[in-house]
């Protein structure tokens, strides 16, 4: 599939961006980047120690300037999976829809989110308080924003990693069939 653009993942923490989108890059042969590990490689140092050293803000600065560089990546097409606030800054957001990538909404509900963060405790923003509150209220926040910036949504509830890949690769190429053919009525008209 050489006419797949770059692949962009959005969605809440536990949506599954980084298992889904090494999975996808596999099928379409192409690097993954993730937008957390490369903030971690850049300041030499991992999100819980940015976090605490410079604040959430000083995190979202690092994350655009992130999103800057691979959207300017030069090499062959990529899929990047992003950080799951990736969508709160306006910035971000047109960066996004101005790009000609493709971004995929990998939708979880919170209950989903909650069961697959439980396992690990490098997520900042889920280690003080109620984590299913936290979760609740980002996602109330944040769906809609994820939704303004996607070309496609994918339903990750109820499926194994291998067929929520197969399932976004499916919508791409169904929305991409579906530009196509609105691009070729409107040069034929
Ligand atoms: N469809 C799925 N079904 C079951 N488990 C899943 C699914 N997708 C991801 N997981 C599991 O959920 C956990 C979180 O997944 P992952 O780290 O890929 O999420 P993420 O969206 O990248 O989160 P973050 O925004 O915090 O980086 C992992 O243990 C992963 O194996
Ligand atoms: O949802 C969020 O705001 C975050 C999600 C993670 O991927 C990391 O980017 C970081 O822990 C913040
Ligand atoms: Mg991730």
């Amino acid at each position: 599939m050489t006419n797949v653009p770059n692949i962009i993942l959005v969605g809440p923490m536990g949506a599954g961006k980084t298992t889904i989108g090494r999975l996808l890059s596999q099928s379409l042969a192409r690097e993954f980047y993730d937008s957390d590990k490369v903030i971690e490689e850049n300041a030499g140092a991992d999100i819980p120690w940015i976090f605490d050293k410079e604040g959430e803000e000083g995190f979202r600065k690092r994350e655009t300037c992130t999103l800057v560089q691979m959207l300017n990546h030069q090499d062959d097409r990529i899929v990047l999976a992003t950080g799951g606030g990736i969508v709160t800054r306006d910035e971000n957001r047109k960066l996004l829809c101005d790009s000609n990538a493709l971004v995929v909404y990998l939708y979880a509900s919170v209950a989903q989110q909650l069961h697959r963060t439980s396992k690990s405790n490098h997520r900042p923003l889920l280690q003080n308080g109620n984590p299913k509150a936290t979760l609740k209220k980002l996602f109330q926040v944040r769906d809609p924003l994820y939704r303004e910036v996607a070309n496609v949504i994918v339903e990750t509830d109820s499926r194994h990693p291998k067929s929520v890949a197969n399932k976004a690769l499916d919508a791409i190429k169904r929305h991409l069939k579906t530009e196509k053919t609105l691009f070729n009525a409107n040069v034929n008209r």
